[in-house]
């Protein structure tokens, strides 16, 4: 059986005001796959994460998902809103609207401003309401589906945008550093639920992650940048600490004299 490819990024570069942010960047990424991406501050990972669905336009290069191009030579697909309905977002500020309950910021979704103006006029059927339920329930937080957003906690509110990505029939995740800003234990059950749906519903799964351990413990695939370009793809069993070293460079020391040692191992 061949797998399919969820996303192939093509001889990618992108600069910022002539600055290099991505330099001939090429990956796949199989359905079903959960890669980390990785690499020091200012590398591209979100650059990257960006492009893959069409936040940011290339200035060369072509993005495909699931076979399509996604963009191509600084141009996105005509029906863009229909192949990013396909990719979920999560970032690591939580991106909800605070005054919203938790399961209207579900129905709203990642992509449509009008649908903020259907939650406020509660247009929501009964069956997308279901829905929206069935999906704070996968995530663990079905009793917090009347609160406001602001009430819940950092790792539940990181679980509100997993339920959206689940609502909005997500086939891939693209996660950019969802877990910075959460305590070690919410961080650790953000990223169960990030494997759980992964192997049970078979989402591909792409997250940008500042602590290694992490991606040792959750990940058998990384891909790593240093200074836009990709300086290491394959088993996360093959980063040792010359690895490490070559791919953080000047930071891994920096790391470690600031007291964050425990990022690199
Ligand atoms: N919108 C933008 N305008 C100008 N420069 C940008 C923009 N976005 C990113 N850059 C630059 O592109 C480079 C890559 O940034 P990016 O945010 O992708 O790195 P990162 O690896 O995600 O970093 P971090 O881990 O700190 O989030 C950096 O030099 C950054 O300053």
């Amino acid at each position: 059986m061949t797998s399919k490819v969820a996303i192939e990024v093509s001889k990618l570069s992108k600069s910022f005001k002539g600055k290099i942010a991505l330099k001939n960047v090429s990956c796949t990424i199989n359905d079903g796959e959960m890669v980390a991406l990785i690499g020091a501050s200012g590398s591209g990972k979100s650059t990257l994460l960006r492009h893959m669905n069409g936040l940011h336009l290339g200035d060369v290069g072509t993005v495909y998902t699931f076979g399509t191009v996604l963009q191509s030579k600084g141009k996105l697909h005509s029906r863009i809103r229909i192949l990013r309905s396909q990719i979920g977002c999560i970032f690591q500020q939580f991106n909800l609207v605070n005054r919203l309950t938790v399961i209207e910021n579900v129905l709203v979704g990642n992509l449509a401003k009008l649908s903020i103006l259907h939650s406020i006029l509660h247009l929501f059927t009964k069956e997308e309401k279901f829905q929206a339920l069935a999906a704070l329930e996968r995530v663990g937080i079905l009793e917090q589906a009347y609160k406001r957003a602001s009430q819940l906690s950092g790792g539940q509110q990181q679980r509100v945008a997993i339920a959206r990505c689940l609502v909005q029939g997500a086939k891939i995740i693209l996660a950019d550093e969802p877990i910075a800003s959460l305590d070690p234990e919410s961080a650790r059950k953000v990223m169960e639920l990030l494997v759980q749906l992964n192997r049970q519903s078979g989402i591909t799964v792409v997250v940008s992650l500042h602590q290694i351990q992490m991606v040792r413990c959750y990940f058998d695939r990384a891909i790593a940048l240093r200074d836009g370009e990709v300086m290491f793809d394959g088993a996360t069993v093959e980063l040792d600490d010359k690895k490490l070293n070559e791919i953080y460079g000047a930071a891994a020391e920096e790391l470690v004299m600031r007291g964050h040692g425990e990022l690199l191992v």
